[in-house]
């Protein structure tokens, strides 16, 4: 039996004439960590808005199929300014537990004491830090990404990494991780899909063993092969 977390037939969405995406097809299996990478406008918003059900507008005879239970970050926290910490994370949840769940996974994301405080009082990574928390507490089966970490600077970003990818080996969610930065895919995915003008163009298994480092010959080698595939030459 086919058990994949996300299967998807035949899915196009078309602004105007324009295809941005055309007839794609494929599936994610539970657990499995997928980057999703390509050039600006290639189409990879624009299909996590559809796996996220954001976008009622994906037709044709294309077919999605999704968990109900999924989870969906953004570049921005999007955390309600007049909830505090602990508030932002449990809402919408009316199970008896998910107090507790609440403050642990803020404990698991490094906010335990910080429960009462307001969104605007964090800093940009802890904000993203309250967003992942409130993202595991629904325990989904499916987490989507669009660039998590785009805003923050360098180091938090190396921090939200390593805390993303801690926490998903202990809950182990299919990930689909929306990303510009073929060093982050490859860091974290266990699969790397290449969009290119609305198609897939590379399905590539990354095999390396966690923890993985950049300077590493098997990681320089991937990274050269899907920087060429988006055109990229690196500078001498
Ligand atoms: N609501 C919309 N109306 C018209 N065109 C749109 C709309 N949303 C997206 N597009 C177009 O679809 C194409 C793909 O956009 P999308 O945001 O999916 O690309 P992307 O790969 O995520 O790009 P980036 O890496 O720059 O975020 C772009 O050319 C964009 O202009």
């Amino acid at each position: 039996m086919n058990n994949a977390t996300v299967k998807v037939e035949n899915l196009s969405r078309r602004f105007g004439t324009r295809a941005v995406l055309d007839r794609l097809t494929f599936e994610i299996q539970p657990g499995e960590f997928v980057a999703l990478i390509g050039k600006s406008g290639s189409g990879k918003s624009t299909l996590l808005r559809a796996l996220a059900r954001l976008d009622s507008d994906v037709a044709g005879d294309g077919h999605i199929e999704v968990p109900a239970s999924l989870s969906v970050l953004f570049q921005d926290s999007r955390l309600l300014p007049w909830h505090n910490v602990l508030s932002n994370v449990t809402l919408g949840l009316h199970d008896a537990d998910a107090l507790n769940r609440a403050r642990q996974a803020l404990t698991s994301v490094g906010l335990g004491g910080r429960e009462d405080a307001w969104p605007n009082s964090l800093s940009g990574g802890e904000q993203q830090r309250a967003a992942l928390a409130r993202s595991l507490v629904r325990r989904p089966r499916l987490l989507l990404a669009d660039e998590p970490f785009g805003a923050l600077d360098a180091l938090t970003r190396l921090r939200m990494q390593s805390l993303l990818l801690n926490l998903v080996q202990i809950h182990r969610p299919a990930v689909v991780l929306v990303t510009h930065d073929v060093e982050e895919a490859l860091l974290l995915a266990d699969r790397v899909l290449l969009m290119d003008d609305g198609h897939i163009t590379l399905d590539r298994q990354i095999a390396i063993t966690h923890p993985r480092r950049k300077n590493r010959q098997a990681f320089d080698d991937l990274r050269d092969e899907l920087l060429a595939a988006l055109g990229v030459t690196e500078l001498a």
